[in-house]
C-alpha cells in the first residue's frame, strides 16, 4: 500500500466494484487536489454513484485503494468511515431528502447539532447559508412548504454548513429547471470556491461539467479519457468566471 500525493486531498487507484453480479467500476484511478472542483461525467449507468459512494466511504471497492489525506479509507472500520463521512465529507443527492418534521434551517442545521455544535451556534450558520443560497425567507418553514428547488438549495446548505473538506454532489441539479439548475450550481461551485471546499459533481450534462476545474469521463465503468481541464479554461479563468459573491 503507498500513500497518495502529497497535493491530492483525496486519490483512488484500481477501482473495481459489482452491486450483485453487475459491474460498475472496472478499474478508476483518480486524484483530486485540495479546493478542486472535479467533475465526473458520463451517461446513465456508467459508474458515476458508484465511483462517489466508493471515494465517500459509503461502498468499499471490491479492489483498489481510496485514501482520504494519509488515511486508507478502503481499509477503515465502518464506524471509523462514518466517522470520517460526518466530520469531513459532505454528500448532496439528486433528491433533498429533507426531514419533514423539521424546519429548513433546523434541517440545515442537523449535521452541525450532530456533531455537538450549540443551538444558538448551529442555526446562526445554517441562516447564513440558507441566505446565501437564496433561501433565507424559508427558514421557519418545513419540507412540505416549499418547492422542489427551495429543498435542493436547503439540501445543498445542509451539506455546506459544516463546511466539509470534501463535497460529494451526485446530480445535484437533476430535477431543477435548466435555468434554476445553473443558477444553484453557480452558487454552489463560488461557496465552494470560496471556502476552498474540494467537490466531486458527478454529471450527466456536459455543460455543467464547464463549472469545473477537470473533468473525469466515464463509460461503463471505466475511463473512457484521461482528466482534462476544463476546456478553454485554466484554473484562474475558471475560478473567476464564477464571481458570485458568496
Ligand atoms: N444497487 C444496485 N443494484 C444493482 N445494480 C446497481 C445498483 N446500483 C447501480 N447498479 C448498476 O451499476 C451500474 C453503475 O450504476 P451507477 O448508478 O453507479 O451509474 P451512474 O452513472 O451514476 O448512473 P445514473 O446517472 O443513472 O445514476 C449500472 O449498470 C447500474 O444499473
Amino acid at each position: 500500500m503507498v500513500a497518495p500525493p502529497d497535493n491530492d486531498v483525496l486519490w483512488a487507484r484500481g477501482l473495481h466494484h459489482a452491486h450483485g453480479g453487475t459491474s460498475a467500476l472496472a478499474g478508476v484511478s483518480v486524484g483530486v487536489r485540495e479546493g478542486e472542483i472535479l467533475a465526473v461525467t458520463g451517461p446513465r449507468g456508467s459508474g458515476k454513484t458508484t465511483l462517489l459512494k466508493c471515494l465517500s466511504g459509503q461502498l468499499v471497492p471490491s479492489e483498489g485503494e481510496v485514501w482520504f489525506n494519509s488515511a486508507p479509507v478502503h481499509t477503515l472500520s465502518s464506524p471509523s468511515r462514518e466517522r470520517l463521512r460526518l466530520d469531513r465529507f459532505g454528500w448532496i443527492d439528486t433528491e433533498p431528502h429533507l426531514v419533514p418534521e423539521l424546519t429548513a434551517w433546523e434541517n440545515a442545521a442537523l449535521p452541525l447539532l450532530l456533531r455537538g455544535t450549540g443551538t444558538r451556534s448551529a442555526k446562526h450558520t445554517a441562516v447564513e447559508w440558507l441566505d446565501r443560497l437564496d433561501v433565507g425567507m424559508c427558514a421557519n418553514r418545513r419540507p412540505a412548504r416549499l418547492d422542489q428547488s427551495q429543498r435542493q438549495r436547503i439540501a445543498i446548505a445542509r451539506a455546506l454548513a459544516t463546511t466539509p473538506q470534501v463535497l460529494f454532489a451526485d446530480e445535484p441539479t437533476a430535477p431543477l429547471h435548466r435555468s434554476d439548475g445553473t443558477q444553484v450550481l453557480r452558487t454552489l461551485t463560488t461557496a465552494a470556491r470560496s471556502h476552498q471546499i474540494t467537490v466531486v459533481l458527478a454529471t450527466h450534462d456536459p455543460e455543467v461539467a464547464t463549472l469545473a476545474d477537470r473533468s473525469l469521463a466515464l463509460l461503463d465503468g471505466r475511463q473512457s479519457g484521461a482528466a482534462a481541464e476544463a476546456a478553454g479554461s485554466s484554473d484562474e479563468e475558471s475560478r473567476a468566471a464564477c464571481s458570485l459573491s458568496v
